[in-house]
């Protein structure tokens, strides 16, 4: 149960609501636990006046007696419907306050969970995969608001049910009450096994949901290559398969979940019987009235309920502590990545160090990066080439800071990155990843997202004219306004390349990392693009990541890697008298577009 202090500060913030809830939760069972005292006082009038009546039947004053009598008990009648009114506006009252109040806790506790994931580094979200983060912010936090809610609710309802039916019942009986009260100890503990046992299964059935879930979402992502592997039958079987386990668990959990209200009655039934049985001996001994036995009968309707929820609440506080341990683990996780000044938003000039820069990648203990040692002036251009897991796209991670180096510094004008501000510095960067990520809006917005401004329509237009990518979109039913799908799956993959360039772009960054982003562009477009990365960003710094060599771009540095390390470094005419791996691409490339 330690887990869920963590919660106490979000009661303390809303004390008054949950204090406030009590009370009215209080009040309103006050009103409860008169109307069995009504009921009582009615029968005994009517018990007593009935034999009264005899006496007078016949008689004229009979007639009268009985009229009067009539006349009272609709006064018993319209006092226990006053009562049922009050008891149910207050508590109305008390899920106004106590239910709403867990609400606000539950978005209270998602933004802070959020907020929390947002902080988290690059290596956190390669460890969780996607599903159990989101499990954490809906699922687990629904569970922890029905113990912030319901259980808070029903137990103050306990309580406070308990403490003034019980005080009713032994200021009427003392005997009776032990015996009426002996059954709701078994109902209660009871409930809490068959809880638990119906909290197991429904546990394996929610992980067997999530399964299901993930399968049919995979097939659906994937769906272009199911059907071009002709693997459809078989995902529908597999499909098939995991659906039977999920309707035999749910089967198992209805055999237990059958129990529940059966068990209910019978204990109340037992309870009742005992009350009507103890009671009717004591009216035979003149303890007490026959009104009272009613009365009795009504506590124990009253008491299930309450006891009842002993078990439910028990059961509802253990899966809330347990979602509250999972939810306390990322909360508890601290960034690999820290801002040391939050609020630098000092201007970079662009000068890029590399000093003797070596990177293992934590989880897989790959050495990605070796020794790396270069350095770029504000201005200059870089470009990285090298075979495929050389480590070209950890040194543009590196200079994110999506990771640290573990070996060696990375200097931004002459200071350590992880001295700088980090949003400051991410801020400044124009970084173009190499595998597209587009959100589900229209095509606007996902331009407008690289911009720390809220730019117009003409800006984010002018952007998409230097990634060439306009044309393509104003063709366009929508243009602008088109809704790029989960992963844009309206656009190709060049378009999806060009859109991402515009909004790296639009950000007007001092330094600008293009990785491997116009592999899926043809010569024409890349020669536009290029033509006015010339133009634009020809005082600022840049580093592209390519695996093809662009005549048009002057290259100050080019670096080959290799495995890592710096395999070859210079200028273009002095990589090509080296006669290594670069001049071997240049050829290569020279031979393809002669051909072609
Ligand atoms: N997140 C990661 N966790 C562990 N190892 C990684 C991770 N990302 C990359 N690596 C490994 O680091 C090495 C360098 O990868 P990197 O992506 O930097 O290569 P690259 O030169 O950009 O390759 P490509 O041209 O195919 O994009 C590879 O051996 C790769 O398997």
């Amino acid at each position: 149960m330690r887990e869920l202090k963590f919660l106490n500060q979000f009661f303390w913030k809303y004390r008054w609501r949950l204090l406030l809830g009590i009370v009215f939760i209080c009040v309103s069972n006050y009103f409860r636990v008169l109307q069995p005292q009504v009921i009582r006082e009615a029968l005994d009038l009517v018990i007593e006046q009935v034999n009264s009546y005899r006496m007078y039947d016949g008689f004229d004053l009979g007639v009268e007696y009985f009229g009067v009598l009539s006349y009272t008990l609709m006064l018993f009648g319209g006092l226990v419907l006053l009562l049922a009114l009050l008891m149910g506006f207050f508590l109305y009252l008390t899920r106004q306050t106590i239910i709403v109040m867990s609400r606000l806790i539950e978005y209270d506790l998602r933004e802070v969970i959020f907020d929390h994931y947002q902080e988290l580094s690059l290596d956190f979200y390669k460890r969780n995969n996607t599903g159990d983060l989101m499990s954490r912010i809906t699922e687990d936090v629904n569970k922890v608001r029905m113990y912030l809610g319901p259980a808070v609710m029903y137990c103050a309802n306990l309580l406070s049910t308990i403490a003034l039916v019980v005080v009713s019942m032994l200021a009427v009986s003392p005997t009776l009450t032990l015996y009426t009260l002996i059954p709701l100890p078994f109902l209660a503990i009871s409930i809490y096994y068959v809880s638990n046992i119906i909290h197991t299964r429904s546990t394996f059935i929610q992980q067997q949901l999530s399964k299901l879930t993930s399968v049919a979402q995979e097939v659906f992502s994937g769906i272009r290559v199911v059907k071009s592997y002709v693997r459809e039958r078989q995902q529908v079987n597999y499909f098939a398969q995991e659906s039977e386990q999920y309707k035999e668990m749910s089967m198992n959990l209805a055999k237990v979940d059958a129990w529940f209200f059966p068990l209910m009655v019978f204990m109340v039934g037992a309870s009742t019987i005992i009350t009507v049985y103890v009671g009717g001996l004591q009216v035979v001994a003149g303890n007490i009235s026959a009104g009272n036995i009613a009365e009795f009968v009504i506590y124990v309707n009253m008491l299930t309920w309450p006891v009842t929820a002993i078990g439910w609440i028990a059961s509802i506080v253990q899966q809330a502590a347990a979602s509250q341990k999972r939810i306390n683990e990322f909360l508890e996780t601290k960034t690999s990545i820290s801002d040391p000044a939050p609020d630098d938003k000092h201007q970079l000039r662009g000068d890029i160090t590399f000093e003797k820069v070596s990177f293992v990648y934590p989880d897989t203990g790959i050495r990605a990066i070796d020794k790396v040692d270069f350095q770029l002036k504000s201005g200059e251009k870089l470009a990285i080439i090298g075979r495929t897991g050389s480590g070209k796209t950890t040194v543009a991670d590196l200079l994110l800071r999506m990771y640290d180096v573990t070996e060696g510094r990375i200097l931004v004008d002459g200071k350590d990155i992880r001295e700088q501000g980090l949003a400051n510095l991410r801020r400044q960067i124009g970084y173009v990843p190499q595998d597209v990520f587009l959100f589900s809006d229209n095509i606007h917005n996902n331009i407008a997202f690289g911009a720390s401004h809220d730019p117009s329509r003409e800006e984010v237009e002018q952007f998409a004219r230097y990634a060439a990518v306009y044309d393509d979109i104003a063709g366009l039913t929508l243009g602008f306004d088109t809704m790029v799908g989960e992963r844009g799956v309206t656009l190709s993959g060049g378009q999806k390349q060009r859109v991402s360039i515009a909004r790296a772009l639009i950000k007007h960054p001092e330094i600008v990392i293009l990785d491997d982003c116009l592999s899926a562009v043809d010569t024409n477009t890349e020669q536009q693009i290029l033509g006015y990365f010339n133009e634009a960003l020809a005082d600022k710094t840049a580093i592209i990541i390519t695996h093809r060599i662009y005549g048009h771009l002057k290259f100050d540095k080019i670096i080959v890697l290799e495995d890592g390390g710096i395999a070859e470094m210079g200028t273009h005419e002095e990589l090509i008298k080296n006669g290594g791996y670069y001049s071997e691409i240049v050829e290569r490339q020279m031979t393809e577009e002669e051909e072609a």
